[in-house]
């Protein structure tokens, strides 16, 4: 109610044309019964033929021109719809975009895919139909009126229907808002349903996961079903009450008005009009039981749209430095993943010069990955700070901090598009001769060269159906795109075929060499005995940086400034 209010309000002019348009619609609109009661009284009775062709043509003009009226006040109320409309799915799909990504992955599955679609619900509420259903509802006081004057007995008998009306109206809102709620949560469930049929295709294939997901699929379904005949069966009737409430408001106006015609203090034209106005005035009420339902469809739609923007989002200002020398520093730093029982690391501190290389080593599950994800920004510490060049990256720009980091994801996606689409994302600015370069670099050109559409091969299924070793070759492209001066490589030499994995510690070298930061994880011993610097975090109560094995691909001096 208060968005419905708040369109209204956000263009008064506009509000008021409808308003202007939709008076003059209703006063035509009594035309229609007047036309009765003057045909009824004064033709009927005389007999003039002009009289009744005079009323005729008045009242055709009259219903033309409530046409009129009431398709210009329909398009004036589609002006108050349709932006913000938009706006509200843009707004919705950007919160997407913008959330941290490690506060979306809590999501249930499914809960954001029908928050953004669900979206859909608000733009049927708030049409161009239902605005001026809305605008129609005080107008029944004006028929209400009229029947008044004619009679004030029959306009009781109207009132007492109008209360039934929007008692009924009332009830059935009432009624419907579990129901709504609870189907919008199963929607929200099969569509995490079939994100898990789609994303992991193979392993239900393979590993027999399809009963049990058909299984949640039929229980699912047939609650979603139970709910939709719940609601067929409420709309029907409702349905049924609107008609029988019509019907039983015509033979109370018929009945009553009869014993008044009898008594001669109503004409025959009189009753007919009154009962022709009573029907108009019951049919905005009637319709106000659908204006309600969809107010409260889209009022949940709004709720998990709502929920949608409260998500922690990537801080959206945040500054630049002017150039980063690659100096990097982690202070007391700890993590814990969501739902771990305790952190997998506490009290990191560590102190990279520009040029040093670490090497993260550790268990399974020691924490290389999340480390670099931290560094990152994509996840939060509990405590700590990362320093770049001395300045919290918190107080930096998101944006402008990962165009510093050539960063491989140990499991790198992709979005679905075009090669050419995924490496220009990673830095718009840049040349199709840098493209060529970077892809050379990272042992991708070979791949992209046998392609027949070259970068204009398209990417799908978030680039999971590309070789592993294809995969991160081309990831590596992207990365190397942004000429930062920080490299996070996750298992670099991980799913390489030997020829990639000479490639990978040639440029690891060359990296080294132009003297940028390096932090890798890597659980290839030459890798480890190459790095400058070891940070190994099975180490407990708290890891510490020491000095790697000297000589190999990668070595290079490095301070250390570890422990603190
Ligand atoms: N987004 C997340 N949600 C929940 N748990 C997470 C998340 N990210 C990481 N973890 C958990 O944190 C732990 C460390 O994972 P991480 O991938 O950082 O380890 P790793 O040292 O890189 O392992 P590996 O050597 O196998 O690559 C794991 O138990 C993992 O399940």
């Amino acid at each position: 109610m208060t968005e419905l209010l708040r369109r209204f309000r956000s263009r008064p002019g506009v509000t008021g044309l409808i308003l202007l348009a939709s008076m003059l619609a209703h006063l035509l609109g009594l035309i229609s019964a007047l036309y009765v009661i003057q045909v009824l009284n004064r033709y009927v009775s005389h007999g003039v033929d002009t009289t009744l062709a005079t009323l005729t043509v008045g009242v055709l003009l009259a219903i033309a021109f409530e046409a009129g009226f009431r398709i210009v006040r329909l398009r004036l109320a589609a002006t108050l719809s349709g932006r913000a409309d938009l706006n509200i799915g843009i707004g919705a799909y950007g919160v997407l975009a913008t959330a941290r990504s490690a506060a979306l992955e809590r999501l249930p599955p499914g809960q954001a895919r029908e928050a953004v679609l669900g979206l859909e619900q608000a733009e049927a509420a708030y049409s161009a139909t239902g605005l001026v259903g809305w605008i129609d509802l005080p107008f029944v006081l004006l028929y209400g009126l009229v029947v008044y004057l004619i009679s004030p007995v029959l306009a009781l008998v109207l009132f007492c229907a109008l209360l039934l009306s929007v008692g009924m109206g009332l009830a059935h809102q009432a009624a419907m808002r579990q129901v709504t709620r609870a189907s919008v949560e199963r929607r929200a469930t099969a569509h995490g349903l079939v994100a898990s049929l789609i994303g992991g295709a193979e392993a239900v294939r393979l590993f027999g996961a399809a009963p049990r997901l058909i299984a949640a699929w039929t229980g699912n379904l047939a609650q979603l079903q139970a709910l939709r005949r719940q609601a067929a069966q409420r709309d029907g009737l409702l349905q049924s009450g609107a008609m029988a409430l019509q019907a039983v408001t015509t033979v109370g106006i018929i009945a009553v008005g009869a014993v008044q015609a009898v008594r001669g203090d109503l004409s025959v034209g009189a009753l007919i009009g009154a009962n022709i106005l009573a029907t108009r005035a019951l049919q905005p009420t009637n319709r106000l039981a659908g204006l309600l339902a969809a107010l409260t469809r889209a009022g949940e739609a709004r709720r998990r749209a709502q929920a949608l923007a409260a998500l922690p989002q990537e801080a959206e200002g945040g500054g630049a430095l002017g150039r980063f020398a690659g100096r990097l520093e982690l202070r007391d730093l700890a993590y814990t993943p969501p739902g771990a029982p305790a952190p997998l690391f506490e009290g990191v501190s560590l102190a990279l010069e520009p040029g040093a290389v670490l090497v993260l080593t550790g268990r399974n599950g020691a924490g290389k990955s999340s480390m670099m994800r931290l560094i990152a920004g994509l996840v939060q510490p509990d405590r700590g700070q990362i320093l770049a060049d001395g300045t919290d990256i918190r107080q930096l720009a998101p944006s402008w901090w990962r165009r510093q980091l050539i960063y491989l994801p140990q499991e790198p996606t992709f979005v679905n598009g075009t090669i050419r689409e995924n490496l220009s994302d990673a830095n718009p600015d840049l040349p199709e001769a840098g493209w060529h370069r970077c892809l050379e670099q990272a042992g991708a050109a070979a791949h992209v060269l046998a392609s027949p559409k070259g970068l204009d091969t398209p990417i799908s299924g978030d680039g999971m159906t590309l070789a592993r070793g294809i995969r991160r070759k081309l990831a590596l492209a992207r990365a190397l795109a942004t000429d930062g001066r920080l490299v996070l490589l996750d298992e670099p030499t991980e799913g390489l075929d030997q020829e990639g994995v000479r490639a990978m510690y040639d440029l690891l070298i060359e990296l080294a060499r132009q003297g940028r930061t390096i932090c890798l994880s890597s659980h290839d011993p030459r890798i480890v005995r190459a790095a400058g610097l070891e940070l190994d975090l099975d180490e407990k109560p708290r890891p510490q940086l020491r000095r790697a094995g000297q000589g190999g691909p990668a070595g290079q001096p490095a301070s250390i400034e570890a422990g603190r």
